[in-house]
Formats: structure tokens, sequence, C-alpha cells
């Protein structure tokens, strides 16, 4: 597939100035790890808690995703790439209109992560490693998935039968075994407040 015809086109509303209408900050709040880590229930407090302070957010989701945008994907290693990259492409478009985007996709690479971070403008992506230990996401586990995975009965497991690569720079490291829902969402206001995302 070329690209060669296809000419990008200038627009005379920029996203600047819908932050300006919104009146805030347009950003990223990419919240990575393993599944049953917490960062559906993380994201999902954050953007309560933005909302009632009346920021205009929108939360991407890897399970709801995965029934439209990203029905047709599996888990292989590409297939979540590809998940990703569409993801990706998404959250540029919705920073682009002047949202603040939570999501909360495994996105067990590196590279995976760094290609989301490729379509979001400088200093717009922050990266939350919901660094939750294995072994209580396992015990949690809220949707029975590991119980199948330890059986077999799910291959490529993150944390199980596929890997997880930990962000060696996150922004914010959150384990959910010992910080309370709470304590996170106060973590995340004030790094938003400290990079001047919110005010
Ligand atoms: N093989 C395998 N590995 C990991 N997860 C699996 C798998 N099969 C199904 N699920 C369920 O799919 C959810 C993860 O989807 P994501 O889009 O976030 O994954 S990825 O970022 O593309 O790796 C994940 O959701 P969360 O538990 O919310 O993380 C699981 O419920
Ligand atoms: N301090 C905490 N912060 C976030 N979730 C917690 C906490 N303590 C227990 N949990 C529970 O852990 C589970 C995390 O599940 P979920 O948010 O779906 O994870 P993920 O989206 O990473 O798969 C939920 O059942 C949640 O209630």
């Amino acid at each position: 597939m070329t690209h060669n015809d296809i000419k990008w086109q200038q627009h005379d509303v920029n996203a600047a100035q819908r932050e300006a209408l919104f009146g805030h900050q347009s950003a990223v709040i990419w919240f990575t790890g393993l599944s049953g880590s917490g960062k559906s229930t993380v994201a999902n407090a954050l953007e309560q808690a933005l909302v009632a302070q009346g920021k205009h957010t929108y939360l991407l989701d890897g399970d709801n995703v995965r029934h439209g945008l990203c029905a047709d994907l599996g888990f292989s290693a590409e297939d979540r790439t590809e998940n990703l990259r569409r993801v990706g492409a998404v959250a540029g478009l919705m920073v682009d209109a002047g949202l603040l985007v939570l999501s909360a996709f495994i996105s067990p690479y590196r590279n995976q992560r760094e290609l989301v971070k490729s379509f979001i403008a400088p200093g717009k992506f922050i990266e939350v490693h919901i660094a939750t230990p294995l072994e209580v996401c396992e015990q949690r586990d809220v949707k029975g998935l590991y119980k199948k995975a330890r059986a077999g009965q799910i291959s490529q497991f993150t944390g199980i039968s596929d890997p997880y690569e930990a962000p060696q720079h996150a922004d914010l490291v959150l384990d959910t075994s010992v910080t309370s829902l709470q304590d996170s969402v106060q973590q995340l206001l004030a790094l938003l407040k400290k990079r001047q995302i919110i005010s």
C-alpha cells in the first residue's frame, strides 16, 4: 500500500484552540500492567475525579475496544501490536480533539508502548505502570482467566505463557496491592497538576 497520492490536509482550527475551549490541556494517561492489576479500576476512578472537576475525558479500555474497533484481533504479538497501533492512532486523534484520554491496555511490549507514544504530541504521553505483582493479580482472578491459562485453556496469556516487559521509565508506578484506590487517584491528580495538564 502506498500513501504517495494522499496529501495531509491542513485545517484552520487547531488543537490549542480546542484545548482553550475546554480550559485544560489534552494528554494521554496510558495505564499498562498485567490483567487484573487494576488498570480499568484506577482509570475509571481517575476519570470520575476529572469529570467531577469539569474536565473533558474519554476512557479507552482494552476489553471494550476488542468488541468493536479491534474485534478481529487476537493475542499474538502481531495482533497485540496492531491492536495498540489502532488504539494509539485513535488516542492521537482524541488528543488533537482536546481531550484527556485515559487508556487501560495490558500493552505488554516496550516497542508497542513506544509505537503508541509515537502517535501522541511530545510531552502529552504519561505512562503509568500498574505494577501489582502477578501473584496478587492471579489471586484476584477477576475474570477467571488465570485459572484457564494455568489449565492451558488460554494460550499466550500475559504473565503466564506470554511476556510482560515492565516500563523502565514510567512517569508513575502504582502497586494496587499496597496503594488504595483513593491514594492512586490522588497521586495521578498531583502528577497531572505538576505537569500543568490540569490546574
Ligand atoms: N491471552 C491473553 N492475554 C492477555 N489478556 C487476555 C488474553 N485473552 C483474553 N484476554 C483479555 O483481554 C484483555 C487484554 O486486552 P488488551 O487489548 O488490553 O491486550 S493487549 O494490550 O493487546 O496485550 C484482558 O483484559 P484485562 O484483564 O482488563 O487486562 C483480558 O481480560
Ligand atoms: N487498591 C486497589 N486499586 C485498584 N483495584 C483494586 C484495589 N484493590 C483491589 N482491587 C481490585 O482489583 C481488581 C482489578 O481489576 P481490573 O481493574 O479489571 O484490572 P485490569 O483492568 O488491570 O485487568 C478489581 O476487582 C478491583 O476491585
